[in-house]
């Protein structure tokens, strides 16, 4: 059983960084079965906010000065953000420029004077940091209960790295498993006809398709000005990659939510501890 402050001292070896910016280099260093493996010591009695604090901190240590960073959605990014607004005052980190997920994460960036720039201007990031809804043993995920799934795929593809933070009530042994929503973003434009080619692309699988409507019963529109259908599923889905590619086959559907192959790390804090999963 590691402590917490080997596991922080083990992050911040020229080695491990190296790792977590190079997947591939994961793959064949036989260092990484301990890295991703140790459990931190006991945390008693911590809210799920907590947790998420507690994995934002975590992911805050791979944040070198000089990096073009990817500043992901949801409230475990917020944590992420927040932290990073702190060590900019602070002058513990300089130069960091970021790349927002959403127009929320903006209006928090600007809030907090992190210097912001494009994909269009920076098309390649260091590392971008943001949460999932879903987190299976293959570290592929669910995004976009937020409603952010399109700017987070664009710019969370176009970084080196890409950590994810989350508390243990992410973790599913199947994609869908939660039973909770799978966001595809699609048109404006006659969302039914895609709301129900949606639903019979998984009928298998006891899929449900809604479209998502906000507080008022309206119609979500998300920060591209389109809809979001929302799909529930029975049984979880066995095939994610054949899932991604038959979904976007559809003409109108704009993005996914399945984040395949994607995460460099995955930080998870749960009621034992901080576990840093890397494939
Ligand atoms: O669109 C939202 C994003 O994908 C979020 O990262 C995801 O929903 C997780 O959010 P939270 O950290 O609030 O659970």
């Amino acid at each position: 059983m590691a402590s917490l402050s080997f596991l922080s001292s083990l992050h911040h070896t020229p080695s491990s960084h190296l790792i977590l910016r190079n997947p591939k280099a994961v793959k064949v260093r036989t260092f990484t079965v301990s890295f991703s493996s140790i459990r931190a010591q006991a945390v008693p009695a911590l809210t799920q906010d907590d947790l998420k604090k507690l994995a934002a901190d975590k992911a805050v240590d791979y944040v070198k000065s000089g990096m073009v960073l990817g500043l992901g959605t949801g409230s475990t990014a917020a944590f992420v953000v927040d932290k990073l607004g702190h060590l900019l005052k602070t002058g513990q980190l300089k130069d960091i420029i970021g790349i927002p997920t959403s127009k929320r994460t903006e209006e928090q960036a600007k809030s907090l004077n992190i210097p912001l720039t494009t994909l269009d201007d920076h098309p390649v990031l260091d590392l971008a940091i943001d949460g999932a809804d879903e987190v299976d043993p293959d570290l592929n995920l669910v995004k976009g209960r937020g409603g952010a799934l399109l700017r987070e795929k664009m710019v969370e593809a176009a970084s080196k790295s890409f950590v994810v933070v989350a508390d243990e009530t992410k973790l599913v042994t199947g994609l869908g498993g939660s039973k909770l929503a799978m966001p595809v973003e699609v048109v404006q434009f006659c969302w039914k006809f895609n709301l129900v080619r949606l639903q019979d692309l998984f009928k298998e699988l006891g899929c449900e398709a809604k479209l998502r409507v906000d507080a008022a019963g309206k119609p979500y529109v998300t920060d591209n000005f389109n809809y979001i259908v929302d799909l529930y599923f029975e049984t979880p889905i066995r095939d994610g990659v054949s899932a991604g590619k038959e979904i976007g086959k559809l003409e109108g559907v704009v993005e996914h939510g399945l984040f395949l192959d994607m995460a460099t790390a995955v930080i998870i804090a749960g009621k034992s501890g901080v576990e840093v999963k890397t494939k």
